[in-house]
């Protein structure tokens, strides 16, 4: 897979989507879990469903670099890793050059203070969203024992975890790698920990069901309220990891943007949480049928105008707020989205302007005045769900839109414009030279 920015997406709208999609494994639960196999001091894990995603490409690299053995079975979707060799405090080491282009790489700390009692952060990236702190999980792992500094001058972070042991916790937000990372660090931890406020994505219970079957004891996932009793070892163990809602709830609305029916494999609607209803009430259909989800959108009935507020699981999905607006720009009237979670998620409001949608935002709320006809262009993904978002409006603009930086939208979706073209969209990849 080609990782620069010569990667782009090009889209020829006017197509209804029919047919059935494959919904990839999360990528949202997979990056912790890669981090969690790292405890394991014996044996090899075995992840199955993996996304073939660039996230996961650097978060193997980064398991690489700091000792563990890894293979990636692309066809099978499965990662084998070995972390028997992690224990050397020289390689924990989370070097820029991979770790700053993704988020997923803090998820790496709670293993290397386990496994080698130190742990340096040489940046951590993730999608450009406004300010995204780290200091719950900074404060977090202090909270346990762990010696946090800060060097100003170098921008790194240093963590040295000579006697971690269990402790009182809490987020002041329900932050989602947050509330893995303490789980995370207070597994291996002698003693019982407590974390308050933690967050209830789906995901991280997900990744509480793998840390238990690899021996963790852990109680309260999904209540808020975590509890965890330090054990002294985890084995390695194999997993399917849970279906995207995201990848899902973003082929939901890019039915709903262009009409027509489409099975969605693997998608469930109880992990969609309010995205759901709020698609209902724009005009999109769904029908559960055991691990088939059902999408449909009469291509003659209007879209209906929306308001929405982002918020942790189970209110509307920040990852999602960027397609919802794309779609907002076809309803039949004026939305209105606030985002809730972070303070500059709006970057693609311009862009979609720039196809002609009448899009006005003031600070984290924005008021989308449909319905437009888009017409397309060439537009920015400044980061991976505007990306998604940009072309779920090529499907329905007039002409080619070409969305760039690829990479963007690579870090998070498989096969994107393969699997949209499946249902008959006119999408390409394409990596110019
Ligand atoms: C890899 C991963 O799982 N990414 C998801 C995760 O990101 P991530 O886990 O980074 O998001 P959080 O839930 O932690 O962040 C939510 C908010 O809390 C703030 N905050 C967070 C931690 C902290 O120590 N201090 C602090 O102030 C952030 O700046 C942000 O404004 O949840 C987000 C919210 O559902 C999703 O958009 C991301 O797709
Ligand atoms: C914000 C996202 O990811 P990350 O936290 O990895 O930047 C996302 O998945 O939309």
């Amino acid at each position: 897979m080609s990782m620069g920015q010569e990667v782009r997406y090009r889209v020829r709208g006017g197509r209804p989507l029919n047919g059935t999609a494959f919904v990839q494994g999360a990528k949202n639960a997979v990056l912790p879990m890669i981090g969690a196999a790292l405890l394991a001091a014996k044996g090899r894990t075995v992840l199955r469903n993996v996304p073939v995603i660039e996230d996961v490409y650097r978060s193997l690299e980064l398991a690489e670099h700091v000792g563990a053995k890894v293979e990636f079975h692309e066809a099978e979707r499965t990662v084998v890793i070995d972390a028997s060799c992690l224990n050397d405090p020289e390689r924990a080491v989370l070097p820029a050059d991979i770790a700053a282009r993704f988020r997923g790489s803090v998820l790496f700390v709670p293993a290397l203070m386990h496994r080698t009692g130190r742990a340096r952060i040489e940046g951590v990236g993730g999608c450009n969203l406004g300010s995204r702190n780290l200091d719950f999980h900074y404060r977090g792992f202090a909270r346990l024992g762990a010696e946090v500094t800060e060097d100003l001058e170098l921008n790194h972070i240093n963590v040295v975890a000579d006697n971690l042991r269990g402790g009182r916790l809490y987020l002041d937000t329900p932050s989602h790698t947050g509330t893995e990372n303490l789980i995370m660090a207070a597994v291996l931890s002698p003693g019982t920990t407590v974390i308050e406020h933690a967050a209830l994505e789906p995901e991280v219970l997900d990744v509480i069901d793998f840390l238990t079957a690899m021996g963790a004891k852990i109680s309260g996932g999904g209540t808020g309220l975590i509890t965890v009793e330090g054990v002294e070892e985890l084995t390695a163990v194999e997993h399917t990891i849970m279906s995207d809602r995201i990848d899902a709830g973003v082929f939901a609305m890019a039915v709903a943007a262009t009409g027509g029916e489409v099975s969605l494999v693997g998608a469930h609607l109880d992990h969609l949480g309010v995205a759901r209803w709020k698609m209902e009430q724009m005009g999109v259909e769904f029908a559960q049928q055991g691990a088939v989800l059902h999408v449909r959108r009469d291509p003659q009935a209007p879209l209906r105008p929306i308001n929405a507020v982002t918020s942790p699981f189970p209110g509307f999905a920040t990852d999602l707020q960027s397609p919802l607006m794309a779609l907002a720009t076809m309803a039949e009237g004026e939305s209105y989205i606030h985002e809730a979670i972070y303070d500059g998620r709006f970057a693609l409001a311009d862009e979609l302007n720039k196809m002609g949608a009448k899009i006005e935002v003031e600070g984290t709320r924005a008021i989308v005045h449909g319905p437009t006809n888009l017409r397309g262009t060439e537009v920015i993904a400044h980061d991976l769900r505007t990306g998604a978002a940009l072309v779920l409006a090529g499907l329905v603009a007039e002409g080619e839109t070409i969305v760039a930086p690829g990479y963007l939208v690579d870090r998070g979706h498989a096969q994107f414009a393969n699997r949209l073209a499946a249902l008959g969209a006119d999408v390409e990849r394409v990596s110019a030279s």
